[in-house]
């Protein structure tokens, strides 16, 4: 259900350098915060937290248009919360009959989203908070994040469409079909360009190489392959693009009403932004583009520039939002970039911490000041600040895989709480010892994919072992299917995460703190698996509010027009901005011990047959 939380409302200040009137905030909001969680008004579809009296005050507002669903986080100048609302794409916009937010053609391994269906949806958020009496003028500052490596294809109208928009009319007709070359944006489960990728890591020299340039080797789901085979599919339709986006600077371009650059870190994840020079690589682009210099330079214009520092103001909002929903003229937008960058930055993240993110995907993020690179995982450039990395491991199985398991225990043991229908998987998990050990001593260790997997590279299946002092097999008799699915797959992720994050982390692999984030890590057993297997020597902490990137996106939007200048040209960093106001206990919460002795070492020491299990699933 699409939801608008007003979780905090302050009275009406000016937004920078009222320190009596923030501190006077502060106390209004501490108790307003308490008040908040007990006041529910539900009000058609929209369900608003408020209280009575108090004027709706935010400072900076985050986006996040990811998989499944558009989200909006705005905070207040002490970077708390103060509204979230989303809006669902299979719930809201139900006529592009979407499912999880995409269409899928297994024939060819494609997975692609309709543009048009986004900015339906973003129509849609703005009309939810406009109705629910947001006060769009006390916006100062817009940035967001979006799903990666998703690309957007416009047409030669689309900057006149774009800087013309009537704010009598929503933005979905105005734009759609016109604005756009091509109607759908590949996304990033997609599988389909094995080929492409191929030709690419053949033409440069291999994975290692292409690690080393773009931070990643080519990958399926990447843009520059994904690029080159809709050029090859669609030959007329990429001659006909003017100018190609990632979601995240498609969304910055809604909202400026001119196409923006893209983003300095979510240019990473196309496989043609040479990291360590900071510019596309010649030879990557013109075997992408084809043809030789001359349409190696068509491509390098519809990619357009790329903006380096993640906290320039790239403009203020199109004229079509002050008119249609009276938001400031001086409302800046600031490069929108990837969901998982913008994750980062929702914490202030010390070397050795780990963010596990559980959306869609499963990632594991950190950040990082060497630019170590890896077939087996990307970096990125940092999105704010210069000589940073981010690292990060990617899984297309995540939640809906875990979903898979659940539903198949809940067809043979009906949730026990009926308003939790994740209460039998949890506690099929909970009731089993670690890697579900027999009395004999045999392991179960199972692998779960029911997309084609990114790491492993691997085809759809699922693959259950027993294992042993004597090796693997797979399993027989010896597996209370489903029952049993449900620790094994959360140790299985888990499993993956720490055999291949290790040359991120300490020299053992283990790291300070995970913090989760993400629909998943509001599950008691998600949380304490992943403690286990990772075994965090401080311990599993949750992100309270669930959309992370979302968060990240309203700091980033703060930080990028408050930022004190140090001196001409160098500002505060997004550091030392975040870890002056960030407020820990807030914030987080304890949600696993992390590390226990023995149990930790057990996982590690059944590694060695997890990656057998694995090659033996990528090679079947
Ligand atoms: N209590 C829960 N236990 C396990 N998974 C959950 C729980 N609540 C939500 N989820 C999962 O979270 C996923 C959505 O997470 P979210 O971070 O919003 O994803 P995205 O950003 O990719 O749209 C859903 O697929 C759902 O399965
Ligand atoms: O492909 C990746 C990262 O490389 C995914 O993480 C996407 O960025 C989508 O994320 P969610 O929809 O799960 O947030």
């Amino acid at each position: 259900m699409s939801s608008i939380q007003t979780v905090l409302l302050e009275g009406p200040i000016d937004f920078v350098g009222q320190q009596l009137a923030d501190s006077i905030t502060f106390y209004l909001v501490s108790i307003a915060g308490a008040i908040a969680f007990l006041v529910g008004i539900i009000a058609g579809d929209i369900s608003l937290t408020a209280y009575t009296g108090a004027l709706l005050f935010s400072a900076g507002f985050g986006f996040d248009l990811s998989t499944q669903q558009i989200k909006v986080i705005a905070i207040n100048s002490k970077l708390e919360p103060v509204l979230q609302a989303n809006v669902e794409f299979d719930v809201d916009t139900p006529e592009y009959q979407t499912r999880k937010g995409v269409y899928t053609n297994p024939d060819l391994n494609e997975v692609y989203a309709p543009v048009a269906m986004w900015i339906k949806a973003f129509d849609i958020l703005l009309g939810k908070m406009q109705d629910a009496g947001l006060d769009f003028a006390k916006v100062k500052s817009i940035s967001g994040a979006g799903q990666q490596h998703g690309s957007v294809f416009w047409s030669a109208d689309a900057e006149r469409l774009l800087a013309s928009l009537n704010p009598d009319l929503p933005l979905e007709p105005q734009l759609s079909p016109k604005a756009f070359s091509h109607d759908m944006s590949p996304n990033w489960q997609d599988h389909s360009t094995a080929a492409e990728c191929d030709d690419i890591e053949q033409e440069i020299g291999g994975a290692d190489v292409v690690a080393q340039i773009t931070g990643s080797k080519t990958h399926h789901r990447f843009t520059g392959p994904q690029i080159m085979r809709v050029r090859h599919r669609h030959p007329e339709r990429y001659q006909r693009t003017a100018r190609i986006s990632l979601v995240s600077s498609f969304f910055a371009s809604l909202l400026l009403g001119a196409i923006a650059p893209l983003d300095v870190s979510d240019v990473c994840g196309m496989n043609l932004w040479d990291i360590p020079n900071e510019r596309f690589d010649d030879k990557i682009i013109e075997f992408v583009a084809g043809g030789g210099q001359a349409e190696k330079n068509k491509l390098l214009q519809k990619l357009g520039p790329v903006e380096p520092d993640g906290g320039k103001t790239l403009g203020y909002i199109s004229d079509y939002y002050v008119r249609r929903y009276g938001f400031s003229k001086d409302c800046a937008i600031t490069p929108i970039t990837g969901d998982n960058p913008a994750t980062i930055l929702a914490l202030p993240l010390r070397p050795l911490d780990v963010i596990v993110s559980l959306g869609t995907s499963t990632t594991l993020l950190v950040s990082t000041p060497v630019y170590k690179t890896s077939p087996s995982y990307h970096m990125f450039s940092h999105p704010t600040s210069k000589g940073l990395y981010m690292g990060m491991l990617c899984y297309c199985n995540g939640s809906l895989a875990r979903e898979k398991v659940r539903d198949e225990i809940n067809s043979i043991k009906p949730p026990s709480d009926v308003s939790d229908v994740w209460s039998s998987f949890n506690e099929a998990a909970q009731s089993v010892p670690p890697l579900g050990s027999t009395a004999e001593g045999k392991n179960k260790l199972g692998i779960y994919f029911p997309l084609p997997e990114i790491v492993p590279d691997c085809k759809a299946g699922t693959w259950r072992f027993m294992s042993d002092e004597t090796g693997l097999r797979e399993a027989r008799d010896d597996w209370d299917v489903p029952l049993a699915d449900a620790r094994a797959i959360l140790e299985s992720q888990n499993l993956s995460m720490r055999l291949r994050a290790g040359p991120l982390l300490s020299s053992n692999g283990q790291p300070r703190r995970v913090y989760v984030v993400g629909g998943g890590s509001r599950n008691p057993a998600i949380c304490q698996v992943t403690g286990e297997v990772l075994g965090p020597s401080e311990g599993v902490y949750r992100l309270e509010l669930s959309n992370a990137c979302a968060l990240g996106s309203a700091y980033k939007a703060l930080w990028a027009v408050q930022r004190k200048v140090i001196k001409e040209g160098v500002y505060e960093s997004f550091e030392d901005f975040l870890s002056q106001r960030w407020d820990e206990k807030t914030m987080i919460n304890s949600v696993d011990e992390g590390y226990r002795k023995g149990v930790w070492e057990k996982y590690g020491a059944a590694l060695a047959a997890f990656d057998a299990a694995e090659k033996f699933a990528a090679n079947s």
